[in-house]
């Protein structure tokens, strides 16, 4: 059995359903963050495992204990919320010891356990300072710290980079992956941005409108997108209207004028005569000289990126986005006819009609 268990849990506000029959499993020591766009109910399902929002049906077990009406302080979980209000008057040490405190801990353990956490999160030299003498990513780590220091069977994690400006934010991001490693607490993590989510997790549970609709290890997210919408949430990916042919372990395409097979990972979702999505990343297409890829196009813009040239190309099967790496060469001009061409496995075909949103997980 797993760790963290969600069995079919629903909340409702009133008529609005904020999270619909969710089903999610979390092993102990992983790394799961929620993903999605603002209102998929990510922060709803958090606050539901901290128990403060009460389920409106299913059942949330921890450990093989059954925490679905449990009281959030009897539940013994680290909470990291978005605003992550130290006191203001309490030195950084304080701050921390003040979850051990509430639970009577005997004083020298208490030193022992802050000191600990601290060190942690490399913060040792400013345990005497208060939290207005701190930049935003050490107060960041200050919250991190008062989490950890109470040992909680799981941490939940609800947007904590996003008051930090990107270059702070990035390396945080590493910092949480380190210290959740070393410590190995279940750590569930909401955050709308996707290469955060990726970049941290073990998987990635991607919510829409309420729904799970994909749970997997990030490059599955990423290389194998379930549906239209994770593919363009996720990264970017050309997306073209294309018919299906011959259906077997690899399915046949008409694309423009072009004929072609591509492996998919269920057959079954897909019948001969159908619309499908053809899918593949701008950074997987190549260009070449025309007549030597798949089919020509010409330059109808081109965007300079420092490390890569972003192009848009129209062709007979409509316009894609290529991403080149800036290797030093010339880059194509506006007009400039050329070839695109991408290596097979690079491909992806999804379904015209979604597959059933709702991944049951085992
Ligand atoms: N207390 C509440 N009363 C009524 N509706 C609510 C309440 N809290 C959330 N909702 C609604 O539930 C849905 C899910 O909200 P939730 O905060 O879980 O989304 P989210 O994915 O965390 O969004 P964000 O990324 O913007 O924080 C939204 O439609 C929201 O308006």
């Amino acid at each position: 059995m797993s760790f963290l268990s969600l069995r079919d849990v629903s909340k409702f506000y009133g008529s609005t359903c904020a999270v619909s029959a969710m089903n999610l499993s979390v092993e102990q020591g992983e790394f799961v963050s929620l993903l999605g766009p603002s209102g998929c109910g990510k922060t709803t399902t958090l606050q539901m495992v901290a128990g403060f929002e009460p389920v409106s049906s299913g059942t949330i077990t921890l450990a093989g204990r059954d925490i679905t009406q449990a009281k959030a302080n009897t539940r013994g979980l680290g909470i990291v919320f978005q605003s992550y209000a130290l006191f203001p008057h309490m030195t950084v040490a304080d701050n921390v010891s003040f979850g051990l405190e509430m639970r009577r801990l005997p004083r020298a353990e208490r030193q022992e356990r802050v000191r600990k956490a601290l060190s942690l999160v490399h913060l040792d030299a400013h345990a005497q300072r208060y939290p207005r003498e701190l930049s935003g990513g050490q107060r960041q780590r200050v919250a991190l710290a008062r989490a950890l220091v109470i040992e909680p069977p799981v941490l939940l994690l609800d947007e904590p980079l996003s008051n930090l400006d990107a270059k702070l934010r990035e390396e945080m991001q590493f910092e949480l992956r380190q210290i959740q490693r070393k410590v190995g607490t279940t750590t569930v993590m909401v955050t709308h941005d996707q290469s955060e989510a990726m970049s941290v997790s073990d998987r990635v549970v991607v919510m829409q409108a309420g729904v799970v609709t994909q749970v997997d290890e990030p490059q599955r997210v990423y290389e194998h997108p379930r549906t239209r919408f994770i593919s363009t949430f996720v990264g970017k990916a050309n997306l073209l209207d294309a018919r299906v042919g011959e259906v077997g372990a690899r399915v046949g395409v008409a694309l423009g004028g072009l004929r072609f097979d591509v492996a998919v990972d269920n057959p079954a979702d897909f019948s001969s005569g159908a619309t499908a999505l053809f899918s593949v990343r701008p950074e997987k297409l190549q260009l070449r000289p025309c007549g030597q890829g798949r089919m020509d196009g010409e330059v109808q813009e081109r965007f300079f990126l420092g490390s890569q040239w972003l192009y848009r190309l129209s062709t007979d099967a409509g316009d894609w986005t290529v991403l080149c790496p800036n290797d030093g060469r010339e880059s194509l001009a506006v007009g400039e006819a050329a070839a695109i061409d991408w290596p097979d496995h690079c491909a992806r075909l999804l379904p015209g009609e979604a597959p059933a949103a709702q991944e049951a997980l085992a």
